[in-house]
């Protein structure tokens, strides 16, 4: 976005991975949904599209916002006008990991290989965390006996209420006949990219343990709870002993951690205050302005502070990355040419386009109740194995959805969302499938 609004200046990338990944085949579901794919593109290529960019393969290792440069790994030192700030994030791990090589987290293509590599060897595994990860991972693996350690009472809760995940727990524990397959190795040939893996990551990939085939019981769900203590026991055929909260005791081969991330940024700071939220990303305002003028920061690596809109809330994704990669590009620009500009439509709604356990997933606005405390109605249609749609209603209006499926409203849903029309007069007519709601709101 910048080589765009400002093809006559210099524009340094700064990546420490060769690869980096691109979004192609963007279609536009709603005003705010897009889904896109995304590629892996050799970093020095975007020379040859945008040809005000230099690709520099080198880590930053320091800011200094006195003398506005920033030195690389390998000695470089490059002087900014502006820079912005994309490092991203890193997992999470639970406490008890603690450098044990039995623990693995997956963010780039190495974790992945890493872990694909272990599992092979395994028969017992505990997977430990309830999002995006937890839930792809138990959806795609095969000849592994799985206990799936959770917090909540349901799964997959970062993303969706106990109804979905009823929903979704019927494509558990089904045996496709890919399970009986030999076990495969995915390999990706080239350069790595350290770059979280984003939308798909596991299309191509074999996920499959030691077991010659899976069981129809193999993934054990432990509803509830958390790993308090973790030891390694060379001696025993299943090495790692992991003790739950509810006394319970699994000894397994191999722990995931999938819980969550946090900012990265391994650089030191000279100069001004850049600022840190206690979550430890870059303090950002509405503009994705950081502390320091002329220092903006943008995806996993920030924390935005400012007033959001009733229906938007920041969530490590994609899609925000994307969109505040976007925003922070025209917000240089604007200032740099003395240029007021708005906050970006985007940030008026949360929306999250999506694929958990097979099916498509949309979550609109306030999907899950959230900053409604509790006095909000819900309104529901499911079929079994095709659909399921949740409306968040507060005083006759939407406040969010959680559509799974090819429901087709994500558009009604948005317009009622950002317009706040009154839905009362419909009551639950809103949802009959025998009414077209989107003739009325479209
Ligand atoms: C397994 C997995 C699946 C996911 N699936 C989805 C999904 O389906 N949908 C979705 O919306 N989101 C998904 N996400 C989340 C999404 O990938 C991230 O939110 C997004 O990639 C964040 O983008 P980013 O640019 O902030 O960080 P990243 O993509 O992590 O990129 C940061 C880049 O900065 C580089 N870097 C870091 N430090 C330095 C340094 N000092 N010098 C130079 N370069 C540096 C890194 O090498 C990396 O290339 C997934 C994440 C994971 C891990
Ligand atoms: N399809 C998609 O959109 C996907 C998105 N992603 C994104 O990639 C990033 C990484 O994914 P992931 O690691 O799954 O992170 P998520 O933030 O999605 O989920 C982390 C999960 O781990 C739980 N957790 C945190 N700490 C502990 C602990 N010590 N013990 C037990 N459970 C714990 C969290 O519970 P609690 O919230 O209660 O702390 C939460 O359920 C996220 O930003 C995610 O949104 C990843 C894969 C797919």
């Amino acid at each position: 976005m910048l080589s765009f609004f400002e093809p006559d200046s210099q524009i340094i990338l700064v990546s420490e991975s060769s690869l980096i990944k691109t979004v192609t085949n963007i279609q536009a579901l709603t005003k705010t949904i897009t889904n896109f794919d995304v590629v892996e593109k050799e970093a020095q290529s975007l020379t040859d599209t945008h040809p005000n960019i230099t690709v520099i393969l080198d880590s930053v290792i320091k800011i200094n916002t006195v003398n506005n440069a920033v030195e690389t790994k390998s000695c470089k030192v490059l002087k900014y006008d502006y820079l912005c700030i994309c490092t991203g994030g890193r997992p999470k791990l639970i406490p008890q990991a603690l450098d044990n090589k039995y623990v693995v987290g997956i963010r780039d293509t190495d974790s992945v290989d890493e872990f694909v590599e272990k599992l092979s060897k395994t028969t017992k595994i505990v997977i430990v965390g309830n999002g995006g990860i937890a839930s792809e991972i138990i959806h795609k693996i095969r000849n592994v006996e799985v206990h799936w350690v959770i917090k909540d009472k349901h799964i997959t809760a970062t993303f969706v209420d106990p109804g979905a995940a009823t929903f979704f727990q019927d494509s558990l524990n089904q045996t496709t006949p890919e399970s009986s397959a030999k076990q495969m190795r995915y390999k990706e040939d080239g350069p790595k990219s350290g770059a979280a893996l984003g939308p798909n990551w596991y299309q191509n990939l074999e996920i499959y343990g030691a077991l010659s085939k899976s069981l129809p019981d193999n993934i054990k769900i432990h509803y509830e709870s958390e790993i308090i203590d973790l030891t390694c026991d060379l001696s025993n055929p299943h090495p790692v002993k992991v003790t739950l909260s509810n006394g319970l005791v699994i000894d397994s081969d191999l722990v995931v951690s999938a819980t969550g991330v946090v900012p990265h940024h391994e650089f030191e700071v000279v100069g001004s205050n850049l600022a840190f939220s206690e979550d430890r990303g870059i303090v950002v305002n509405e503009f994705l302005q950081t502390t320091v003028a002329n220092i903006y920061a943008a995806g996993d690596v920030c924390s935005p502070t400012w007033q959001y809109a009733k229906h938007w809330f920041p969530m490590k994704l994609w899609t925000q990355a994307r969109q505040m990669g976007c925003y922070a590009a025209r917000s240089m620009c604007a200032n740099l040419n003395k240029e007021e500009i708005l906050q970006d439509f985007c940030f008026e709604i949360f929306t999250h386009s999506t694929k958990l356990f097979g099916y498509k997933v949309i979550l609109l606005g306030l999907y899950n109740g959230q900053k409604l405390g509790q006095d909000y109605e819900i309104l529901l249609r499911m079929t079994k194995g095709h659909e399921y749609i949740k409306f968040v209603i507060q005083e006759g209006k939407l406040h969010g959805a959680i559509l799974i499926g090819e429901t087709d409203l994500e558009e009604t849903c948005e317009n009622l969302i950002l317009n706040q029309i009154d839905i009362s007069p419909y009551g639950t007519d809103i949802l009959n499938p025998d009414i077209d709601i989107e003739d009325y709101f479209d």
